[in-house]
């Protein structure tokens, strides 16, 4: 019998029910005990929701409250030094991720503790803990073992559940040296390791347990002989050491390669390959088993919202059950379906205003249904599923002969592009020398990077008007009365570039999605970001164009109300792509390159405005990065070309900025040169300068804001430890180069910590010019 499975399931519920617990927790709403309840609650439910669709293995271990690394790093004991003084459970994780501060009380000291470094998870937009490892690191397992206690938790509902483990060279792969243990090498700690996986696995077994999945998602990387070879010794180890478990190691977001090599002599049961990402290594994966693995086919796609082609994937899944016998089959979403949102059960406005759209829609609950359908047609026959199979062509049929996909005038730009469109009039140092004449600055200059805090009162009002209850005309002069108190705010805190604040955007893609035709809004499409934010991608359905400007009536306001500048502020091609939930039926970069000229018409319009500086922001152009070497190229060519197109068009003088944040930027650096923005505002504060290095050995010319702060946790950084991080950025970049400004925007902080963070900055710059 072929198998219905499932990789994981959201752990944010389908009313964002876990986003809401923890933060009433950390707000002291609700007690540790009540946030518990819910987790219990909600797990029950999602294990529930997956039995019922027809899944036959479940994952549990799936959920978390913050970030499962984290919780990874939990149960292993893996607690950076500057945490060991506190207890354990939630509050310290919780302290990891996001760092704490407390001030001074009679009987305690203040606390200051900065959160870890967290990073993208591969090439999405979800966003990890990166564990921290010192040449002393020791590991045990807590007192808790999360991932035992969840098992249980599920047996005890009689669900018999698949653990999920994220595996040991993944994690450690994952991880960085602390700095007190430079040069250490992280998988050395592998014999450290090893036998708290093993402890883990036997309290599994022992629990009831037979099929565990190890996440190892490092396995659709680029990976040295050495590594693979460690690949096969830790588990030809952990095999030996738990036989009466079926290990599935899954990997996902891409193919395995060559790292295949060490699976069939390697002692586990199975393994799980992504068929959505890559659908030709399949033969070559069924030739690199042994005589017993079982192969977890990813034929639905856990990364995007759209129906799965039901007839194309049975074909697939054919091939696989004649090569190796169903016994011998899993079928499973390509990856965990984290990364999609929970159920259309919510989704009441799409499906009664655009039943069209809706029908091509399917979201977690749904695609374990897809899985189901898929296992059923190919245990019982496609008549078993005849229903289901007839409808999904239906809806497949009618998502491809859509009029409402294409626009011939869209097309026919793209068709038209010239080189001069893709570059700027002057070079770098020519534009600087015009720039710096027309528009003086005072040296260091700062700024912010758009965002300014989204309270309760924008959240609330724009939640009235989307309702109905208050009229465009109210909401506007709302609006208009944020830009202009967070403009007075910027002026009291004597920032030299400033910006309206953003107060108008619920979200730095959406907001440009609803004002471009080809996009559509989920009222309920909710995926988790980072610890409990969530975010909700527009969808990109049809060619995409741009009607009317989209930006420029708040931002000359604001510029109307100050004499200082006024950055102009969009989200750029790649990010909109790389955030939205896109299209599947024509090349991604052609979608890009349609948001390109949305993005070009609007930088034209600004500038035409009188607006001087203008940040296109691409946060998520490294998140794009293929995971393997030689597709980079292929990427970086559309990728910045689409970034050139949409701001190119403008005269030497007008300053563009671009910004990007929380990735490895050495791997793109000359994308990154390529891109010739004027100004980047990068995030640095976390990753300890190593992107400053960088930027020096591949000799960058152009201004460069690195963050002197980390926007995302809500301690106050003082002046001296910023100045102490300018100061080592002046070491890299030369003084008429640098600019000061956080890592991030800060939407997500309150306005009094903003204002104290951001007077500490101002006078770090102050502090500079004064030293010569
Ligand atoms: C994730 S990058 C965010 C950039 C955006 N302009 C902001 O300030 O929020
Ligand atoms: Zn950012």
């Amino acid at each position: 019998m072929v198998q219905a499975t499932n990789l994981g399931f959201p752990r944010i519920g389908g009313q964002r029910e876990t986003k809401k617990q923890v933060e009433s927790y950390w707000a002291g709403k609700i007690t540790e005990q009540a946030l518990d309840e819910g987790a219990v609650k909600l797990r029950a439910e999602n294990w529930k929701l997956q039995k019922a669709q027809g899944l036959s293995q479940i994952p549990s271990g799936d959920f978390s409250f913050y970030d499962h690394v984290l919780d990874h790093s939990v149960m292993f004991n893996v607690i950076p030094q500057r945490f060991r003084h506190l207890a354990d459970g939630h509050e310290r994780t919780f302290a990891i991720g996001r760092g704490i501060q407390k001030p001074a009380t009679e009987t305690q000291e203040k606390v200051d503790i900065e959160a870890q470094e967290m990073k993208k998870w591969f090439d999405t937009n979800y966003h990890y803990i990166v564990p921290e490892f010192e040449n002393e690191q020791t590991f045990h397992l807590d007192a808790q073992v999360k991932t035992v206690q969840e098992f249980k938790e599920a047996k005890a509902l009689g669900i018999h559940t698949r653990p999920v483990v994220l595996g040991p060279l993944t994690f450690l792969l994952l991880g960085k040296t602390a700095k007190n243990s430079p040069g250490l090498e992280v998988l050395t700690l592998l014999p450290k390791l090893l036998p708290v996986y093993e402890e883990l696995f036997a309290k599994l077994a022992e629990a009831g347990a037979d099929w565990i999945q190890v996440d190892e998602p490092c396995l659709a990387l680029d990976l040295t002989p050495a590594v693979v070879e460690h690949y096969r010794s830790v588990y030809t180890r952990l095999t030996a050491a738990a036989p009466s478990i079926k290990f599935l190691i899954a990997t996902y977001f891409g193919r395995i390669g060559d790292n295949v090599s060490f699976i069939k002599d390697s002692g586990v049961a199975g393994l799980h390959i992504d068929l959505v990402r890559s659908p030709e290594q399949l033969e070559s994966v069924v030739a690199n088993l042994n005589k017993t693995q079982v192969l977890s086919l990813g034929l639905i796609d856990g990364r995007n919202i759209w129906k799965t082609n039901l007839a194309n994937a049975l074909k697939i899944a054919k091939t696989a059950v004649e090569a190796l016998g169903s016994e011998r089959i899993f079928v499973a979403p390509s990856c965990s379906l984290l990364h999609t949102p929970v159920t259309l059960r919510f989704e009441k406005r799409l499906a009664s205003k655009n039943p069209e759209l809706f029908d091509w829609l399917a979201y977690s609950e749904e695609k374990c249904k897809e899985v189901h359908i898929i296992a059923q047609a190919l245990n019982h026959g496609v008549e078993s599923v005849q229903a289901e199979l007839a409808d999904n062509a239906r809806s497949i049929e009618a998502r491809r002969t859509s009029s409402h996909t294409t626009n011939s005038a869209v097309r026919e730009r793209l068709e038209a592009i010239v080189p001069d469109q893709l570059r700027r009039r002057s070079a770098f140092p020519e534009r600087q020398a015009k720039q710096h004449e027309a528009h003086p600055l005072p040296a260091f200059p700062t700024t912010t990077i758009g965002s300014f805090p989204q309270t309760k009162e924008i959240r609330l009002a724009r939640s009235k008007f989307t309702k109905g209850e208050i009229d465009a005309a109210a909401y506007n002069d709302f609006i208009k009365q944020e830009i202009a108190y967070c403009v007075k705010e910027q002026e009291k805190l004597n920032l030299d570039v400033l910006v309206h604040g953003e107060a108008e955007r619920n979200d730095m893609v959406a907001y440009f999605g609803e004002r471009l035709e080809g996009y559509i809004f989920s009222e309920n499409g909710w995926i988790a970001s980072y610890g409990s934010r969530c975010v909700r991608p527009p969808i990109i359905f049809g060619d995409v164009h741009r009607v009317n400007p989209m930006t420029i009536t708040e931002t000359v306001y604001a510029q109307s109300l100050t004499s200082k500048f006024m950055k102009g502020m969009l989200t750029g091609p790649v990010t909109c792509l790389q955030w939205s939930f896109v299209r599947d039926d024509i090349p991604r970069s052609v979608v890009c390159t349609q948001l390109a000229f949305a993005i070009r018409d609007e930088v034209v319009d600004l500038e035409k405005a009188g607006i001087v500086h203008i940040q296109v922001d691409e946060p998520a152009i490294r998140e794009g990065l293929p995971l393997r070497a030689v597709d980079f190229d292929f990427y970086l060519q559309w990728a910045v070309d689409a970034f050139l197109l949409s701001t190119t068009g403008v005269q030497d003088t007008t300053v563009i900025h671009t910004h990007m944040c929380y990735s490895d930027f050495q791997d793109i650096f000359q994308a990154i040169r390529r891109m010739d923005a004027d100004v980047l505002t990068i995030e640095n504060s976390k990753s300890d300068m190593r992107i400053l290095g960088a930027f020096s050995t591949h000799g960058y010319n152009a201004e460069i804001g690195p963050g002197v702060f980390d926007i995302h946790s809500p301690r106050v950084p003082s002046t001296s430890e910023m100045k102490e991080r300018a100061d080592a950025m002046l070491k890299y970049i030369p003084r008429r180069n640098l600019w000061i400004n956080p890592d991030c925007g800060l939407k997500t902080r309150g306005w009094k910590e903003v204002r104290e963070s951001l007077t500490n900055m101002v006078a770090v710059a102050e502090a500079l010019r004064a030293s010569t």
